[in-house]
């Protein structure tokens, strides 16, 4: 049965983007394409295991008796046979949240729409493009390739649809539509449609929850087994409470419409009752006041009804949604106990929960919760126009061969920004080659033990050293001079990009290079460099960044030149004030430079370098003409000296001609975010 088992979606999404990068379209639209599908059938299987087992498998028993455990274990038997026939071993199919999240994102869409732009096929390539746009629209990238399709022709705009849009929100939107343009036939069978398909994906989802169990953070090592049978199951009955929010939430949209599922039941019997279906329209106000019993205007309007359409004997509320109503309450009984005994958090997704199943203490719970999820929205929007003020109070840039990859938006961040080009090829190589020099030649040369790991060496070499060792013959000066305007270089972009209020000096300059010691690599969990701050002593626990010594104070802005990628790992990232949760990686690449305001809005570490070297320049600015560089103009004096008396290096200031790096070979590299590396290949759409 081995062939016909359905493949992991994951593996076929990572060969897609292979080869996506490796320019072969075909390959990558029919692997994206399989991974989409792959991706469907797999909550096919699993629902409609499911289901199965409901029936083969059925759970009506009580703890006490001991038959409930066994009516648990022929329930976990019979799904684990159902989906193993059809999916083969469980390990398969498991695959890691942040693919997850990029489904849910839609993010294999992005790179399928470029593939089949590539292969011409324009009709496919704009509803891929539009169905990644749905669910992301304020994604920059995107809106730009749109304007691009919009410009072409032969393109068929009036046909092109979301690939992945669920049945009820286009019957539940004609629906809106036909009752508000007084068009109540069409209207009652468009809501009706919706409600018949809301009530299906709601299932499903719920379904899905028995399904797959989000892993628990925290793991207390002492819990009693009836703990974990109480901790799981409430984790149970929150994934399928929270199904209705993600029902009720239109793709591309942050919030779910309010009552969405008891809003259809007061269109539907007002427009039975505008058609003069009497019957209906009894029975649908009679399905919306179980959701809200006191509602005094919906009992008015049934009084109204009664009057008008006569008493209508044995209309009763609709079955399914009653059914659904005292499950649903059911589940928010058990999770509000366990809120009350237990440590439980629990946003409730509906409105219409009476309060008089709420006891004070869970109400009080529930309003903090509330208001805490409040703030942080709050935060949220007051980060976004941070960065929407930020985005348009950013400067031109004062050179022509650097341009934006990426900014504090898409880097998730405040004051942030990858440039690309800052360097050419060559220019790298010149500057690398003053790292080449034999460890231990001359005093300045620093091979030793990485003060962060004893699984790197670890290099530095400042400006002065530089310029001295120059002075010694031990290197060349072309690359001294490249590495001191490299320097100054990335100040001029770092004051106009950010356009700082005063201007900006070097206060320090360091060429790093970082070697991963082979044999030591085995089992490694550090990192190279840890999780800090540039300006101010981060506490994590705290979510706090001290400015007060040791930290550099002085350091406004922070930079990082890098001058390769033929090593690995090593990638920068940078975190939330909690120096764990990762908010951008960039990957490193000849001319690509990281810049950042060095305080505590940006705490960044450097992934463990598991093999071969990686150099770059880092840089720090400040504001205090007190902290410049001093070295630099020594340096900057020194060099000019070694220059006039060494002429056979080459002209003084080197600046090569030679074209920068190919995206390709930038986007063959396996590290960089996929989101990124759409972007890489972007401008050629
Ligand atoms: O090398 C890098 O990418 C960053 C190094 C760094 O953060 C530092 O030296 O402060
Ligand atoms: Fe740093």
């Amino acid at each position: 049965a081995m062939q016909s088992w359905l493949q992991p979606f994951d593996l076929l999404y990572t060969a897609g983007v292979q080869a996506f990068f490796q320019g072969d379209w075909s390959q990558s639209r029919d692997y994206l394409q399989r991974a989409l599908l792959s991706y469907t059938l797999l909550r096919q299987v699993k629902v409609s295991c499911q289901a199965q087992c409901q029936r083969e498998a059925p759970l009506h028993v009580w703890l006490k008796d001991l038959s409930f455990m066994d009516a648990v274990l022929q329930r976990s038997e019979c799904l684990e046979h159902c989906e193993r026939l059809q999916l083969g071993p469980p390990t398969r199919h498991k695959v890691s949240s942040a693919v997850h999240k990029e489904f849910k994102r839609r993010e294999p869409y992005n790179f399928l729409q470029a593939a089949y732009f590539k292969l011409g096929q324009m009709d496919a390539a704009l509803a891929a493009a539009h169905t990644f746009f749905v669910a992301n629209p304020q994604h920059a990238q995107i809106r730009e390739d749109l304007g691009k399709y919009r410009n072409l022709q032969g393109v068929h705009w009036d046909s092109v649809r979301d690939l992945e849009a669920l049945p009820y929100w286009k019957a539940y939107e004609e629906g809106m539509h036909h009752y508000n343009v007084q068009n109540y036939t069409q209207s009652i069978l468009r809501l009706e449609t919706s409600l018949k398909e809301v009530f299906m994906s709601l299932d499903e989802c719920r379904a899905l929850c028995e399904g797959t169990q989000e892993e628990e953070t925290h793991t207390e090592t002492q819990q009693k087994v009836y703990e974990i049978i109480a901790g799981w199951y409430v984790q149970l009955l929150k994934c399928k409470q929270a199904c209705v929010k993600e029902i009720a939430t239109k793709p591309g949209q942050k919030y779910p419409i309010h009552d969405f599922i008891p809003s259809h039941f007061h269109l539907l019997h007002s427009a039975y009752a505008a058609v003069n279906d009497g019957a209906a329209a009894v029975e649908n106000i009679l399905t919306y006041l179980l959701f809200y019993p006191r509602d005094d205007s919906a009992q008015e309007k049934l009084q109204q009804y009664r009057e008008r359409f006569g008493e209508k004997e044995g209309v009763r509320a609709r079955e399914n949604v009653r059914a659904y109503i005292q499950q649903s309450l059911g589940e928010k009984r058990l999770i509000f106990y366990a809120m009350e005994s237990l440590d439980v958090s629990f946003e409730d997704p509906d409105a219409w929960t009476p309060e008089e199943n709420i006891s004070e203490a869970v109400k009080d719970k529930l309003r903090a919760e509330k208001q805490k999820r409040r703030e942080e929205e709050q935060e949220e929007e007051r980060v976004e126009e941070e960065r929407a003020a930020e985005e348009e109070q950013r400067g031109p840039l004062p050179f022509e061969g650097p341009r934006v990859t990426l900014d504090s938006r898409q880097l998730n961040g405040s004051h942030r920004v990858v440039l690309d080009g800052v360097l050419t090829w060559p220019e790298c190589q010149e500057i690398l080659r003053l790292a080449r020099t034999p460890a231990g030649s001359g005093d300045g040369h620093q091979e030793r033990r990485s003060p962060h790991t004893p699984h790197e060496h670890y290099k530095s070499l400042s400006v002065l050293k530089a310029v001295k060792l120059a002075g010694e013959g031990a290197v060349a000066t072309p690359g001294i001079r490249l590495f001191l305007d490299a320097g100054e270089r990335s100040r001029r972009i770092v004051e106009s990009y950010f356009r700082t209020e005063t201007s900006l000096f070097v206060s320090y300059t360091q060429l790093v290079c970082r070697t991963a010691l082979e044999g030591k690599q085995d089992g490694r969990v550090d990192l190279s460099h840890p999780v800090h701050a540039d300006n101010c002593v981060l506490d994590p626990e705290g979510r706090e960044c001290w400015k007060e010594p040791p930290a550099y104070i002085h350091r406004d802005y922070s930079a990082v030149l890098f001058l390769n990628d033929d090593f690995e790992g090593g990638d920068l990232f940078f975190t939330d004030l909690d120096a764990i949760t990762t908010t951008a990686e960039v990957r490193p690449t000849c001319g690509r430079l990281a810049a950042f305001s060095s305080g505590g809005e940006n705490p960044h570490g450097v992934r463990a370098v598991t093999s071969g070297r990686r150099c770059v320049i880092a840089l720090w600015f400040t504001h205090s003409s007190e902290h410049a560089e001093k070295e630099r103009k020594e340096a900057e004096q020194l060099l000019t000296q070694t220059e006039i008396s060494s002429p056979q290096e080459g002209s003084t200031s080197q600046r090569s001609s030679a074209p920068h790096e190919t995206k390709n070979a930038q986007g063959r590299k396996q590290r960089v975010s996929p989101t990124e590396r759409v972007r890489l290949t972007r401008e050629e759409l």
